[in-house]
């Protein structure tokens, strides 16, 4: 390529507001990244290699975690996943007239961010808008994605002339919200009737809303380093704000039990991470007198690996084995209110079809577009990152 269409390099923190709000830009297109998974047998080992390096993942956990896979014919439901909600992200961006190619680009595994950003560079596209399929603030969710954009931009050298922004943390936006609410209603629902039809009419029912277990550390890390969480973290406040959103609006769960509990632990025994797990706090029920279980897949968009083997496997396994009532409630998956909600977050961020409302269910939110200094730490060292006001990558 001869000429750019944008000079070299750029000011992040043009447009960004003390609160970090971007002002709308142009577009060339968006950037859908997520975890990714294997796709076959033989891609079990290379993956949990490229998600667990440096990671200090004790062997046995690799070992313990790749039957999961294998049980599945070594392929994560992840992928699939991903193609359905690109898909119906280019359909509803198309419903609504906007012209904006949806790339998609995975940290661990094919198609890699890397070889998407270099497709995208050599398209003559310069700036995209990325949303990742993560919607808490925690090192997992929020800066390993920023430092994974950042450290490919500049292994790629593309960091000068390809600009990626990020839309922000959506836990609160309707549209990752409504959906639960949709099926923690109809699940009490379901779990009302298997009680009903084992003769116990009024059996006490409790809540589970489940995350992914982080350690205590990277929690405490979470989010902006200068605003202070009244619940620890804003990991956990997050999540238990959520909780509560998502209770207030099912008048069919007044005065039920409910708990943040976690899953899919790994790391060292020694390393303390969030608790309780959620088979823990399973098997504490019967002596509480409770005899059904809604367990929410909080923390998830889809039913990948973490939900369909750590919840409708194992936890519900520890439901059948205490005699206890359970169903698990679907994540967002393609909702259509999923789906229109990120296009809406798509829409906050561009100039054209430009969405001014920035609604968010909680008083956290809504979240900044631009991550506050030092935002969800990486406690191993800084890497290079973008969509923070402290990044570098890409300035002039
Ligand atoms: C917060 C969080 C989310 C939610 C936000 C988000 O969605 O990003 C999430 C999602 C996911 N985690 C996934 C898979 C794995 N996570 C692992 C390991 C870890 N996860 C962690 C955190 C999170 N993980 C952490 C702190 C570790 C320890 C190692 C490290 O510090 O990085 C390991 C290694 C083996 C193990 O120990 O489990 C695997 C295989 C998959 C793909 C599932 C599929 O294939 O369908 C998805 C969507
Ligand atoms: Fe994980």
């Amino acid at each position: 390529m001869t000429s750019l269409s944008t000079p070299a390099g750029f000011d992040p923190l043009e447009g960004v507001s003390e609160d970090g709000v971007m002002a709308p830009a142009e577009y060339d297109a968006i950037l859908l990244a997520s975890f990714g998974g294997p796709e076959g047998q033989e891609d079990v080992i290379p993956f949990l290699r490229n998600v667990t390096r440096g990671r200090g993942i004790p062997d046995e956990r690799l070992e313990e975690v790749a039957t999961h896979y294998r049980a599945n014919g070594g392929i994560s439901p992840i992928n699939e996943q991903n193609r359905a909600l690109k898909a119906a992200l280019e359909g509803e961006l198309d419903r609504r007239g906007i012209q904006l190619p949806v790339l998609w680009g995975n940290r661990n595994w094919a198609p890699y961010i890397k070889d998407v950003l270099q497709e995208a560079h050599d398209a003559g596209y310069r700036r995209l808008l990325m949303v990742t399929t993560s919607v808490y603030s925690c090192y997992s969710s929020c800066r390993q994605y920023r430092e994974d954009l950042g450290i490919n931009l500049v292994e790629t050298g593309l960091d000068k002339t390809l600009r990626v922004d990020k839309v922000r943390q959506y836990f609160d936006h309707p549209g990752f919200v409504e959906p639960f609410v949709e099926g923690v209603r109809d699940s009490l629902a379901k779990v009302r009737d298997q009680l009903a039809a084992a003769g116990k009419d009024n059996g006490k029912i409790e809540i589970l809303f489940s995350t992914h277990s982080i350690p205590t550390a990277d929690a405490e890390a979470a989010g902006p380093r200068d605003v202070e969480f009244e619940e620890g973290s804003a990991y956990v406040a997050q999540h238990l704000a959520n909780c509560r959103a998502i209770m207030d609006r099912i008048p069919e769960a007044a005065g039920l039990d409910w708990q943040l509990v976690y899953q899919s632990r790994s790391g060292s025994p020694h390393t303390p991470w969030l608790e309780p797990d959620i088979n823990d706090a399973i098997a504490e029920l019967p002596a509480k007198g409770v005899e059904g279980v809604v367990i929410v897949p909080l923390g998830f968009v889809s039913d990948h690996m973490e939900v369909i083997w750590d919840l409708d496997t194992e936890a519900m396994e520890t439901c059948s084995e205490l005699g206890l009532a359970a169903h698990r409630a679907p994540t967002p998956g393609i909702h259509e209110k999923f789906v229109a909600g990120i296009v809406d977050l798509i829409c906050e961020r561009t100039v054209e079809n430009n969405i001014a409302d920035r609604p968010a269910l909680t008083n956290l939110g809504p979240w900044y577009d631009v991550c506050r200094p030092g935002c969800c730490a990486n406690l191993r060292g800084e890497k290079p990152t973008i969509a923070g006001v402290d990044s570098t990558v890409g300035r002039q």
